[in-house]
């Protein structure tokens, strides 16, 4: 199966070019966000049509009971700043009646991926705020990881009826900022060593 591996800067997927080379698999480099993710993807998939699309890259962790540096598959994704204020209430864009907000991993039958997983959210502000993290988390319990591309991803695909996987590798906890706390070079070094291994 050919996938196309789609991740939001060159740092995420840096180790595995030379691989991905050889093995003659295609990525796709789209900037960081769901607006450059949604343009570069949705561009890409008018002219290649592949498998599936996998989505790699980092993430943020609501709790600590996931280490830095494991890998996980996101099954849903959410789009949790989509909606209105209604001076204290969030309403979602379902009780809006403009669309949906969740989105859904769909691999091709042929394919396992054996990792643990997780409900993510999809953000355009990296949470980094106590007060808001709690609002986020008593609005949206079983939310446990927070990317800025996954929900995109799988809205595009989803249009595209294109399947879609998404995994990723936790670099921090989504905390009061703290970025000397995050381990970067471990959450890469694990997800690439995850993808070469899943691509053999
Ligand atoms: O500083 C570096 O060396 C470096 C190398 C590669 C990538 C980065 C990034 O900052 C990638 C941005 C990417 O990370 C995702 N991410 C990671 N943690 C979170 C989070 O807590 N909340 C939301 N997004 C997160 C995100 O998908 C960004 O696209 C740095």
């Amino acid at each position: 199966m050919k996938p196309l591996i789609v991740a939001a800067t060159n740092g995420e997927i840096a180790p595995s070019i030379n691989f991905l080379t050889q093995m003659d698999i295609p990525y796709l480099i789209t900037g960081v966000g769901m607006v450059a993710t949604a343009y570069q993807l949705g561009k890409a998939l008018q002219d290649t049509r592949p498998d599936y699309v996998l989505n790699i890259g980092i993430a943020g962790a609501f709790s600590n009971t996931i280490p830095l540096g494991t890998v996980i598959q996101t099954k849903t994704d959410q789009l949790s700043e989509l909606g209105a204020e209604n001076d204290d209430i969030f309403l979602p864009i379902e009780e809006l009646g403009f669309g949906k907000s969740v989105f859904h991993s769909t691999s091709p039958p042929q394919l396992s991926v054996q990792l643990p997983s997780y409900h993510g959210i999809t953000v355009n502000t990296v949470h980094g705020n106590p007060i808001s993290i709690d609002q986020l988390k008593e609005r949206l319990p079983l939310v446990a990881t927070e990317s800025m591309e996954g929900a995109a991803v799988f809205f595009v695909c989803q249009e595209e009826r294109v399947p879609c996987l998404q995994v990723r590798a936790i670099s921090n906890y989504v905390e009061k900022r703290d970025r000397s706390a995050w381990d970067i070079t471990l959450a890469i070094e694990n997800l690439n060593l995850w993808l070469q291994e899943f691509l053999k």
